[in-house]
């Protein structure tokens, strides 16, 4: 689903940053279908950074090599090989001969080039940070240019856009960082001309440029930096990193198999997650976003229409104080021991420059506050270096013994768990410490930032595995995402349909006096829906419901995003919600959003007769899907409004009795009608105002037409055992042929034709001293509604306005059977019944 369209804020143009990674890029089919995505309609602006093709990065890096180990053979077997695979990428996506014979050549001669440079380092036998980048940006630069031309081969306007003028950098070759305020400058200049022009500007990731015009590059997985500096730049209104992993997920899948896409991050989060090793982020891309709100989007590349992950600054899922948890396999702990260092400053300053000045970075430091010792891990790979560096940064403390020395264990791993909820909430330690100790993991050393926004332990790296278990276990991190976390005192409600009934239910839920109040998450319409996963406010709430009142589209609204009612309960589905409660307050087909209801675990409310009276296979495959998740299925005012039909049906059948005949009238319009009718008012003017007091269905025709009151009948009938379908229903319909097709307006717009008939009607009845009413017959067997001239004496004579009246004939009520009657129709009485049945799913 594409639940993520929200609508265009007011900066202008709105813009949209895509980029592709180079899974993303890995073939002609992959690029076509980029292509597709920056080409599908949308009301912003779509700025590209793409990564180069898979793999080619690391090609390029092994021309390198053989070029700086003089081996001009392997260097130009290795350059054929990627001119094939390019060239195979631009016959793949270009059609016409002209333009691809154009793309080819240009290749050519990038290739010529890149052979070149080859084989001048081969000479040299020299291979500077410098020329490696100038050597390595190739990757991006040609996948840049496959993109550009496939853009312009479907007819679109798009420009390639050289990103070492744009991206302004310090200048580190290897691992340059933006200069992000003079980037900021570049890369509005540059673009925002372009985007007013409709022109779509593709940017490769990954390079830079220095103050003296040479090409850098931003570290291994830099695109996704480019993204965000150029989303930041921009004031984008989001940017959306395509990826081949369907979100941010709470660890690495391959460790432990229950993992779950986590909805939503805040930046800190994600960037926590980042630096601990969770390789779907560039752990530096979120740093331009520290001032800059721009949301951004983790995707699945190959099923567009999934929501992924979204980092912002919002922090959601609020119930989880650990969201995330990721393990750094293949770590060195390095040790440094001694008196001496207790109580002298700048041990750590000394242990730290010594390493950053050998190039090894530090991915955990933990020192005891005996100052005794102080450890840190690194790489494997760098142990053995660390060791030397530290001992020549201490050879005088070594040689006086006041260092015992350094100890490097090998064969560790780090263990980090992440969760903005963990500040503040007592216990979160030790609950991760236990279940490491109850899975019979050592854990070697701990540490955890005063921000309390990660703990990080090492533990031996074969006890990984059964560690990210326990810990994911210990938090419910499978739960996250799948509204599956219940908690005691919240319900939340996913609000369908915010028409009369659902706008009077707004009104009445805040007056709920109960100690746990629900909670109204979402609203869903037919254009989309608005959600807030912590509650949406009394004045959100307000300012929707009055916005829907006069007309309006929540996609359209502040917050709103498109989509259809399944799109937007499966996207809200896959939030942590308490009790979710999806309320269907339609009067539309609306099985696919309930099943999807259903399979996020949520209870469902339902005003709207459709889904059960559809045909009966569907209403028996959702009631067993229904049981299989342990959904509630409460449906209390589909007949008879806010009266306890079902309520007094269930206590029947609960208690033992067996009900063999409901009849009635259930029908609070036409009981309204044939009471106005009665009084000798034209017909035209009771519907109207039978309508106007909200008794009515969408289009009144579905009352007139008796099929509202055969839905009624047939659920009822169902209740009994009744096998049949709507079809099998007898129906007598009132409203005559010719006006049952024509468009409503127009019917409303004729009403005054039908008064005399109706009036004839009447007369009629009362001439054999009878009064008119639409009465419903249902049993196991047979299921029959109709208009019946009833003698004054009978019950049903009776009733009043929307008055329903329905009899209950069972085993224990055979002679006298059991009557319920009052109001059946109209919001007030309505709304009131849904929220009985919300507020027998809330806790008391
Ligand atoms: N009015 C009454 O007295 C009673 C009504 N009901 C039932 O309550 C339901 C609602 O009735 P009203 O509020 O009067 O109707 P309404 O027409 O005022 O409201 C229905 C709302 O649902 C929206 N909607 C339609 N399809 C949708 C979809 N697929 N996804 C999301 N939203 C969708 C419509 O745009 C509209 O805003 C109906 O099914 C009706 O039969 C039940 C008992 C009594
Ligand atoms: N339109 C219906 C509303 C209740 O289901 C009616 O008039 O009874």
């Amino acid at each position: 689903m594409p639940p993520l369209r929200t609508r265009s804020v007011s900066r202008s143009p709105a813009i949209d940053v895509f980029k592709f990674g180079g899974a993303s890029l890995a073939d002609a089919a992959a690029v076509r279908h980029a292509i597709e995505l920056i080409l599908e309609p949308r009301p912003t602006r779509v700025v590209t950074v793409v990564s180069a093709l898979a793999g080619v990065t690391d090609a390029l890096l092994a021309i390198a090599e053989s070029a700086r180990a003089g081996d001009i053979d392997a260097v130009d077997e290795q350059v054929t090989k990627l001119q094939k695979r390019h060239a195979a990428v631009a016959v793949g996506i270009i059609g016409n001969a002209r333009v691809r014979t154009r793309l080819l050549r240009e290749l050519d001669e990038a290739f010529e080039e890149l052979r070149m440079l080859g084989h001048g380092v081969a000479s040299l036998r020299e291979l500077t940070p410098r020329t490696r980048d100038f050597l390595l940006v190739r990757g991006e630069q040609l996948s840049a240019r496959l993109v550009v031309a496939g853009l312009l081969a479907r007819g679109a306007k798009a420009e390639y856009v050289e990103a070492a003028t744009l991206i302004r950098t310090d200048g580190v070759f290897g691992g340059a960082f933006p200069d992000l305020l003079a980037t900021d400058r570049e890369v509005r200049a540059q673009l925002l001309p372009l985007l007013k022009r409709r022109v779509l500007p593709v940017v490769p990731g990954f390079v830079g440029g220095t103050t003296d015009g040479a090409l850098v590059t931003l570290g291994r997985g830099g695109s996704d930096l480019t993204a965000t500096v150029l989303g930041r730049s921009l004031r984008a209104q989001r940017i959306t990193l395509w990826k081949d992993v369907p979100g941010l997920m709470t660890t690495d899948p391959r460790l432990v198999p229950t993992a779950r896409i986590v909805p939503q991050l805040n930046v800190r989060e994600a960037a926590e997650l980042a630096y601990y090793g969770a390789k779907v982020l560039h752990p530096r891309a979120l740093i331009p976003l520290a001032r800059v709100r721009v949301p951004v989007f983790v995707r699945p590349f190959a099923d567009p229409a999934a929501p992924g992950t979204e980092i912002s600054v919002r922090h959601t899922l609020t119930r989880y104080p650990v969201k995330a948890l990721s393990i750094v396999r293949s770590q060195s702990l390095v040790t440094v021991t001694g008196n001496g260092m207790l109580g002298v400053p700048g041990i750590a300053a000394r242990t730290f420059a010594a390493l950053q000045q050998a190039g090894i970075s530090v991915t955990l430091i933990s020192q005891a506050s005996s100052e005794h010792s102080i450890c840190l891990c690194v790489p494997a790979e760098r142990g053995a270096e660390a060791r030397v560096a530290l001992e020549k940064a201490f050879a005088l403390e070594l040689s006086r013994r006041e260092l015992e020395g350094m100890d490097v264990q090998r064969g560790m791993a780090t263990l980090a768990v992440v969760g903005l909820g963990m500040a503040g909430s007592p216990g979160i330690a030790s609950r991760m410490f236990t279940s490491l100790s109850t899975a019979g993991v050592n854990i070697v050393a701990i540490a955890q930032g005063s921000s309390e926004l990660n703990i990080s332990v090492v533990i031996a790296e074969p006890d990984a595995e059964v560690a990210a278990q326990a810990v994911h276990d210990e938090f419910q991190l499978d739960k996250i995402g799948g509204g599956g976390l219940r908690e005691e005192d919240r319900l939340d409600v996913v609000l369908m349909g915010v028409g009369l009934i659902g706008r009077e239910l707004l009104r009445m839920l805040p007056r709920v006096r109960r100690r746990v109040k629900p909670t109204i998450v979402g609203l869903i319409d037919r254009s989309g829906f608005v959600f807030e996963p912590d509650g949406l406010t009394a004045r959100q709430l307000a300012s929707y419901a009055k916005a829907k009142e006069s007309g309006g589209s929540l996609a359209t609204m502040s917050g709103g995003h498109k989509g259809t009612a399944a799109e937007a309960v499966a996207y809200i589905g896959t939030h942590a919600l308490a009790r979710p409660v999806l309320v269907d307050v339609t009067a539309h087909e609306t099985l696919p959003a309930i099943r999807a209801a259903i399979l996020a675990n949520m209870d469902i409310v339902m005003a709207n007769k459709r889904p059960l009276s559809a045909p009966r296979a569907e209403v028996e495959s959702l009631r067993a899907l229904a049981a299989k998740h342990g959904s509630r299925l409460l449906h209390e005012t589909t007949v008879g409004a806010g009266l306890p039909v079902m309520d007094s049906y269930a206590k029947l059948v609960e208690t033992g009795d067996k009900v063999l005949r409901i009849e009635g009238c259930t029908s609070g319009t036409l009981g309204f009608l044939l009471t106005e009718i009665g009084k000798g008012r034209p017909f035209s003017e009771s519907l109207r105002d039978a309508m106007s007091r909200g008794f009515t269905e969408p289009d009144p025709r579905d009352d007139l037409s008796g099929m509202d009151v055969a839905r009624k009948a047939l659920i009822l009938a169902r209740m009994m055992g009744f096998g049949g379908d709507l079809k099998d229903v007898t129906v007598e319909s009132l409203v005559p042929v010719a006006y049952r097709s024509m468009p409503l307006p127009k019917f409303l717009a004729t009403l005054a034709q039908q008064d005399a008939a109706w009036a004839e009607r009447f007369a009629a009845a009362t001439k054999q001293g009878r009064v008119l009413r639409y009465v419903l017959n249902a049993s196991p067997r047979k299921v029959e509604v109709g208009l019946r001239a009833v003698p004054l004496t009978h019950p049903l004579a009776g009733l009043r306005g929307t008055d329903n009246q329905i009899v209950f004939t069972t085993m224990r009520y055979r002679e006298h059977p059991l009557v319920i009657t009052g109001p059946g129709a109209g919001p007030a009485v309505t709304a009131a019944g849904v929220l009985n049945d919300i507020l027998q799913l809330t806790p008391s």
